[in-house]
């Protein structure tokens, strides 16, 4: 899907927007040269008729000239705004279903990157449009009057317009590529700073971190003074060539003081709408970027939503695999056959693939071996599976909000009675109201872990998931939760633990250990059973 892809009506707003742009700076140019004009014809003492239409042609163009600009502001928002909607739409839904990106870097590409190329068509692509438009038309009018001035200033306005924004350009890009890396460590030292500081006071390293990144702060800074010296003089370029064309058409234009007036000062008002592009093109680095990571993201397959509705239905890993590229297979070749109203508790060692074997029920990663099934068919082909199967997982999320709006995500019509009945399964006694901070900051670890298994209490799933869902709690009370929460559930469960004794009466065990399923004997021997 094409990053710039508007319909045709966008395509004639567009069109709408640069025309006025441009009507509006004529406005302007021809304000300028008439009263030029005028003023020097009326040094001559002409009868007073003479000037009259030039008197009223002044006031008009000078209502004109506002009334255009406004216009052309509505106009050239109003069509980059339906664009930029549209596009974040597109961004945001290639974007949300995959986990390839996460945090500040989905952030950015949705937020800055999409504002980005908002500046690329109301700071750079209308204005160059409307340049064009008030260039040519300043070019056919001199060329009445005489073809050599004319040629001077297309000349004075190629230099101006193309060629100066052009070596900004390439001077931007290369200070940009030369302080890529710089950048790239000052975010991550500053993320460092924020996030781990703590750590670096207890380690006494503070001040020594700070030192650093000041130090690629001032790199930084001096590159872009060299890198702002250089535009600096490519702007003043700008301006001098202007000069030198206004005066130059003014030498080469052998008609009367007053029409020559006119077309000088109509050169420098011409001037004054292509120097701006000068300065815009500072920002067609950043903008270039923003525009390949927003088509990065477009241009990536689309996964197909899936239409089949679950029913309380029978899970199958066959041969399931999942490998992360560069790592030694997270799973491999795991079969487990998830009947309704089957227990199945999963062991093994901190990493042996447990979390990756719920994610792959939960639909959350897909195998890249074997197969994963609900009733014969692949997870992928389902929309909402969730209804079917949750639970509290590792990585679950816990809303900047109440507890209450929290347990509601679950169901969200629960009553009072059934979101105390809720945290009273998962031992929980926070007040209802109680706000959880960001990620549940301001909650105890195991209070967070009790929210979390609240929700999946609430939420009632055919199939019941749960990834260690005491760990953090005291053995005795972590017991009694898990007793009472497994008493309620009256679907299947799928519970992994470090603990064998969590799962006595299960109807099947599993034992990982490097990806693997180890057969029932090795299993036993390892739980120390005979
Ligand atoms: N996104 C990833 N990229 C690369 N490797 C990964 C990724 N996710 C998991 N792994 C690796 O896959 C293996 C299995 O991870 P998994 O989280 O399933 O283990 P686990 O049994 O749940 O461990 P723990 O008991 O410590 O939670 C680990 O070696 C882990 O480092």
């Amino acid at each position: 899907m094409s990053l710039w892809a508007v319909s045709t009506k966008d395509l004639f707003r567009l069109l709408r927007a640069a025309l006025l742009g441009a009507a509006a700076e004529l406005a302007a140019l021809a304000l300028m040269a008439t009263a030029a004009w005028l003023l020097l014809r009326a040094a001559e003492r002409p009868p007073l008729a003479a000037l009259t239409l030039a008197i009223v042609t002044v006031r008009t163009l000078a209502l004109l000239r506002g009334g255009l600009r406004y216009a052309e502001r509505l106009a050239g928002h109003d069509v980059v705004l339906r664009w930029l909607g549209e596009l974040r739409t597109r961004v945001y839904q290639a974007l949300v279903p995959g986990t390839r990106y996460s945090g500040g870097d989905l952030v950015t590409r949705l937020v800055s990157d999409v504002d980005a190329l908002q500046d690329a068509v109301l700071r750079w692509l209308l204005p160059a449009g409307v340049a064009g438009i008030v260039g040519s038309f300043a070019v056919v009018v001199t060329a009445t009057a005489s073809p050599p001035a004319a040629g001077v200033l297309g000349g004075g306005l190629v230099v101006a317009g193309v060629l100066l924004p052009w070596l900004v350009v390439r001077l931007t890009t290369a200070a940009a590529r030369e302080s890529a890396p710089q950048r790239a460590e000052l975010a991550e030292r500053a993320v460092e700073l924020v996030t781990g500081r703590r750590e670096l006071v207890a380690a006494g390293a503070l001040d020594e971190h700070r030192r650093a990144a000041t130090r690629v702060v001032d790199d930084i800074a001096g590159n872009e003074r060299a890198a702002s010296g250089k535009t600096a003089l490519l702007t003043a370029a700008g301006v001098l060539v202007q000069l030198v064309t206004a005066v130059a058409v003014g030498v080469l234009c052998h008609a009367s003081v007053p029409w020559t007036a006119a077309l000088t000062l109509g050169t420098v008002s011409t001037f004054e709408v292509v120097l701006p592009l000068i300065g815009a093109a500072r920002r067609v680095p950043e903008i270039r970027a923003a525009a390949s990571r927003v088509r990065a993201v477009l241009s990536e397959p689309a996964v197909p939503a899936g239409t089949r509705t679950p029913g309380e239905g029978h899970f199958r890993l066959e041969k399931a695999g999942v490998r992360h590229p560069g790592r030694p297979p997270a799973l491999k070749d795991v079969d487990l056959d998830l009947s309704p109203g089957k227990r199945v508790g999963i062991l093994g060692p901190s990493g042996a693939g447990k979390t990756t074997l719920l994610r792959l029920l939960l639909g959350s990663q897909s195998p890249t071996d074997g197969r994963v099934t609900l009733d014969g068919h692949p997870l992928g082909e389902y929309t909402g599976l969730p209804a079917v199967i949750s639970g509290a997982e590792a990585d679950a999320h816990v809303f900047h909000t109440t507890v209450r709006e929290n347990l509601l995500l679950a169901k969200p019509d629960a009553t009072e009675e059934e979101l105390g009945h809720a945290c009273e399964t998962a031992g929980l006694d926070l007040d209802l109201d109680r706000d959880t901070g960001p990620d549940g900051e301001s909650l105890s670890g195991g209070q967070r872990q009790r929210l979390i298994l609240a929700r999946a209490v609430l939420a009632a799933p055919d199939v019941l998931v749960l990834d260690e869902p005491v760990e953090g709690l005291d053995p005795a009370h972590g017991d009694a939760v898990l007793n009472r929460v497994l008493a309620q559930a009256t679907g299947s469960v799928v519970l992994v633990t470090h603990r064998p004794e969590h799962l006595d009466g299960f109807d099947e065990v599993l034992t990982l250990e490097d990806g693997r399923a180890l057969p029932a004997s090795a299993a036993d021997r390892r739980r120390g059973r005979p």
